[in-house]
């Protein structure tokens, strides 16, 4: 280390700073000494079991160690036999690491191990050595001034004292922002040389306390901490603006020994010492250990003394090297183990050391001067500023983010008003269910005999699920927990958590592999047990990616639709529990327009339909009869336990079942139709529409809405549905779409004949058609009211499709068209095929479009008197303005309303002058199977609209 100023002190600093943010991470230095047998030992006649084989193993040699668990050989980076000289030990396992200190890098050099191994007597030398290296290394380079600081104190039953100061008072540890840990009011002498030194030590020595045990004479029974302070400063620059001064410490440590009370038979004022000593101990070991696993978590350094006053030489500023001191002797070890398993995790540890330089007032302005200077130059030439046709092209694209959030905006906020007015629809059909429900049991007359048996029960069960309308709900729930919980249950007919929606077959499979009995039996009737299935599910699946994910969930729900269902009530909380919900983040927003009330739609129905299926004895019914429950074990559970069950089922009904349904998104396969997932066409009933096209009437039509495009107003197309009938028909060709009645329900083994037209096989007839047409209908009023679709497509869909089972793909077929239309709104801009380009704004114009041209028609087609009756009924001042647009401005606008959607029919069927076409004019509706031709696309609404006008 030689003299440096000027120019050589800016290669300093640089080098200082490379070091300083270079510091290099390096592990702690574990060496082991092993001491030879005391006087004492060898005359108890103890047997030393240790063995240094080489430079780095330490190995238990017992005999008797048959079967013992522990290993025998320890490797570490030095380990000293007992005949080694401390001057070894320090040579060879110290000296590096203490004599950073000169260097300007901190260091530790601390000894650890049982009472009586030898830590003293090897810190003792240690710390001699090193001081005596340390003069000589003064001694040999003059042109530095040096200035050695000794500061020794003990910590004694976990009060730290000055070993320097006769006065016994506790000193106290302060948190230093730039100098760590420092223990206030030490007393720090000045080394002045060696002699200095020995008089320190020997006051220390005197100082410390110091007991007797039956294992040590002079056991230490406090930890031992002799600093000293090496501060360096070019001789040639002292006093002189650019001096700079290195500054580190090196602490020996003489820990207090780990004890056994019952081997050192310690009492009194020794056990308290033995309590202090191993309680501390243990917190370093705890503090080592953490630190070998990674510093992962919070380190507990404060729950000690020694580990506070150590912390920078166990995981921060400094190099360090720990000498684990044994005793050979067998009688230790249990203790010797124990010191091993400590330098194991110490080895592990790792430090970042790094120069400490302290600069003088002058060299640190001089240096603040410079990095002023290079600021303000920094500041004069400034990195050039973007164009202005930069600032033009930002603010465009932020302009362009901004618009696009906003759009987001709108038809969120659209979606979530929406689903708001579904989940009120939904509410009410529950509400009306239970009254249907229950007159509908009031109308069953079963057999006496199996009826009373039944009836007893099922009394009993219905109102768990019909009049209470949080049991329903809670079924609902569980049947979502089941996915989640099957480990626990141990349940075969759970499926995975992350089962693919579309394996159906699977899931449908492994339900009903499982007796009703069994399912229903599985059900507790502790509504709690649901809570906590639920809380289950919300834990463990916090944060889940719903785009993808709701695929994903059981049932194509998501923990939105579960939490509505669980927790609603089934009156107005219900809905008050989703809004909360809906006002959630966009995301759940998302999840619940698109995705939740559809869920909730589809638990409702099929929770109706079972609700029909037990109270209706059904003999078609893939349920078991009512008589056969009552025969069961299982026949005092609830009906909604069977409400379960069917949710699990599905339906008897092909189109009953949404879930299947839902399972395949809508939005995604219609437009980029890549082949239809396994499991899909199983939503359908059995269609044959290859090579047997003769059969069916339809086939044959040249005119269909599907091949040629979806009305969503007048004069609007969305060609995507192209892709939904080619993608149906590519299946249909494959023979993919077969039917899902055949796995999921054994009794309906009938339905093998794939390729059966649904229409014109009974067996494959909806089981409750009219109910489920109703369903239907109701939701595609709804969709219809969402999508805008125009007021002449709704009337004559209306009119044509009355409720005859025939209908029921074509309810189907436009059921899937308008959900795939919504999806698509809420999703925002979607290009269709040819190009063009549909939104829900577009839609909206359309619509208006084609009110103005109905309403020209009301003129012609009512007479004067026909109109005012239409106005007086519809509640229009007959001396307002725009009278007819009012009217047709209320057509079709209220889907609940039946009475209101008929008059609304018939008043759009006489304005469009609709003719009953036979079913010619239901393969508008329906599909066609012959290849899409491209002028055919022009055969839309439009131009069958311009010929009935
Ligand atoms: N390597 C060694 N060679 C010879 N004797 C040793 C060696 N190590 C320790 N001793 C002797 O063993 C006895 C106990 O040593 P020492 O006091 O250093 O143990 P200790 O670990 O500091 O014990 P405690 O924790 O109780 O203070 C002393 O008499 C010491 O001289």
């Amino acid at each position: 280390m030689g003299a440096i100023g000027g120019e050589k002190l800016k290669q300093v600093e640089k080098e200082q700073k490379a070091q300083t943010a270079g510091a290099r991470e390096e592990r702690i230095l574990v060496v082991v000494r092993l001491r030879p047998l005391s006087d004492k030992e060898i005359i108890a006649n103890e047997v030393a079991d240790w063995e240094c084989i080489n430079d780095n193993t330490i190995l238990y040699r017992n005999n008797l160690r048959e079967g013992s668990t522990f290993p025998s050989a320890y490797t570490f980076d030095r380990v000293f036999r007992g005949d080694c000289l401390t001057k070894q030990v320090y040579e060879e396992g110290a000296k590096e690491v203490a004599l950073s200190v000169v260097s300007g890098i901190n260091s530790t050099i601390f000894a650890y191990g049982q009472t009586s191994s030898g830590k003293t007597y090897t810190m003792t030398g240690i710390t001699e050595y090193t001081v005596a290296d340390i003069f000589d290394y003064i001694n040999r380079h003059k042109e530095r001034a040096f200035v050695l600081k000794f500061s020794a104190i003990e910590i004694y039953n976990e009060a730290i004292r000055d070993l320097l100061s006769s006065e016994n008072t506790q000193l106290k540890l302060r948190d230093d922002p730039e100098r760590g840990i420092i223990v206030e009011k030490v007393t720090e002498e000045v080394l002045r040389d060696w002699n200095h030194l020995k008089e320190l030590l020997a006051i220390c020595e005197a100082q410390r306390k110091i007991g007797e045990t039956s294992l040590n004479e002079r056991s230490s029974r406090s930890h031992q901490i002799i600093r000293l302070t090496i501060e360096s400063s070019a001789r040639e620059f002292l006093g002189k603006e650019n001096s700079t001064t290195l500054a580190a410490s090196v602490n020996f440590v003489d820990l207090a020994g780990s004890e056994r009370a019952s081997q050192s038979l310690s009492t009194g004022a020794r056990l308290k010492e033995g309590c202090h000593i191993n309680r501390s101990l243990l917190t370093l070991s705890t503090v080592i250990r953490k630190l070998s696993k990674g510093r992962q978590g919070h380190i507990n350094y404060r729950d000690s003394k020694l580990t506070r006053i150590l912390q920078p030489c166990l995981g921060g500023n400094a190099r360090t090297a720990i000498i684990c001191t044994l005793s050979p002797a067998r009688s230790h070890v249990e203790q010797t183990r124990n010191t091993l398993l400590f330098a194991c995790c110490a080895k592990e540890v790792a430090t970042k050391a790094q120069v400490n330089v302290v600069m003088s007032d002058k060299a640190l302005v001089k240096h603040l001067q410079r990095e002023v200077a290079r600021l303000e130059s920094e500041l004069k030439s400034p990195v050039p500023p973007p164009s202005n046709s930069d600032y033009a092209a930002l603010l465009r694209r932020k302009d362009l983010q901004i618009q696009k959030m906003e759009n987001d905006i709108r038809e969120l906020t659209k979606q979530r008003d929406l689903a708001q007015s579904r989940v009120e629809d939904l509410l009410s059909v529950i509400r009306n269910d239970k009254h249907s429900g229950q007159s509908a049991r009031i109308n069953y007359q079963p057999n006496q005999q199996e009826g009373d048996a039944w009836e007893d029960d099922y009394s009993a069960s219905e109102s768990s699920c019909l009049a209470d309308s949080n049991r329903l709900d809670v079924h609902v729930g569980k049947f979502n927990s089941i996915h989640c919980s099957d480990t626990e249950s141990g349940s075969n007919i759970e499926q995975p958590y992350h089962q693919p929606l579309n394996n159906h077959e699977d899931h449908s499979m492994s339900v009903s592999g499982q007796s009703l009995d069994e399912t229903l039996g599985e059900t507790a009737d502790d509504p709690d047990e649901y809570c906590k299935e639920v809380q289950c599910i919300e834990t463990e699946e916090p944060a889940r990616d719903y785009n993808s994910d709701s695929r994903g969930l059981p049932n194509g729900e998501s923990e939105g639709t579960l939490a509505l269902t669980v927790y609603g009530d089934g009156d107005g909380t219900d809905q008050e529990a989703m809004s909360t919900s809906m006002n959630g983040d966009r995301e759940a927003n998302h999840i619940q327009n698109g995705i939740a009330v559809d869920s909730l739609e589809q638990r409702l129905h099929h929770v109706q339909n079972t609700t029909d299926s037990l109270v209706s004895p059904d003999k078609s019914s893939p349920y078991p009869q009512l008589a056969d429950l009552s025969s069961s074990r299982s026949l005092n559970l609830s009906r909604s336990l069977s409400c379960r069950a069917d949710v699990m089922r599905g339906t008897s009904s092909p189109y009953a079942d949404r879930k299947h349904f839902e399972s395949t998104p809508p939005n995604g396969w219609e437009k980029i139709f890549p082949g239809r997932p396994h499991g899909y066409g199983k939503n359908f009933p059995l269609l044959n529409y290859g090579a047997n096209n003769g059969v069916l009437s339809r086939n044959n039509s040249q005119s269909s809405l599907g091949s040629a495009s979806i009305k969503t107003s007048v004069d609007e197309d969305i060609t995507s549905i192209q892709s939904f009938v080619a993608g149906f028909k590519k299946q249909l060709a494959n023979g993919q779409i077969q039917s899902t009645e055949l796995e999921v329900d054994e009794s309906r083994k009938s339905m093998k004949d794939v390729g059966l037209d649904p229409m014109h096989d009974a067996s494959s007839t909806p089981l409750h058609w009219p109910q489920e047409f109703e369903r239907l209908q109701r939701a595609i009023l709804e969709l219809w009211q969402a999508c805008n679709v125009s007021l002449v497509h709704r009337t004559y869909f209306f009119l044509l499709f009355k409720g005859d089972p025939a209908d029921s793909i074509y309810m189907e077929v436009e059921l899937r068209r308008l959900t795939f239309l919504k999806e698509s709104f809420s999703e925002g801009n979607q290009a269709a095929e040819d190009g063009r380009t549909l939104t829900l704004a577009s839609s909206v114009r359309s619509l208006h479009r084609e009110k103005q041209t109905l309403s020209r028609l009301l003129r012609k087609r009512f007479t004067e008197e026909e109109r005012e009756k239409l106005y007086k009924k519809w509640g229009i001042e007959l001396n307002s303005k725009q009278r007819r647009l009012q009217l047709v401005n209320q057509l079709w606008s209220n889907n609940k309303d039946m009475s209101h959607v008929k008059d609304s029919a018939a008043i759009v069927a006489k304005l469009i002058r609709f003719v009953e076409q036979g079913k010619a004019l239901k393969e508008m509706f329906g599909l066609s199977f012959t290849p899409p031709h491209p002028r055919r696309r022009s055969y839309g609404w439009k131009n069958s609209m311009a010929s009935l006008f």
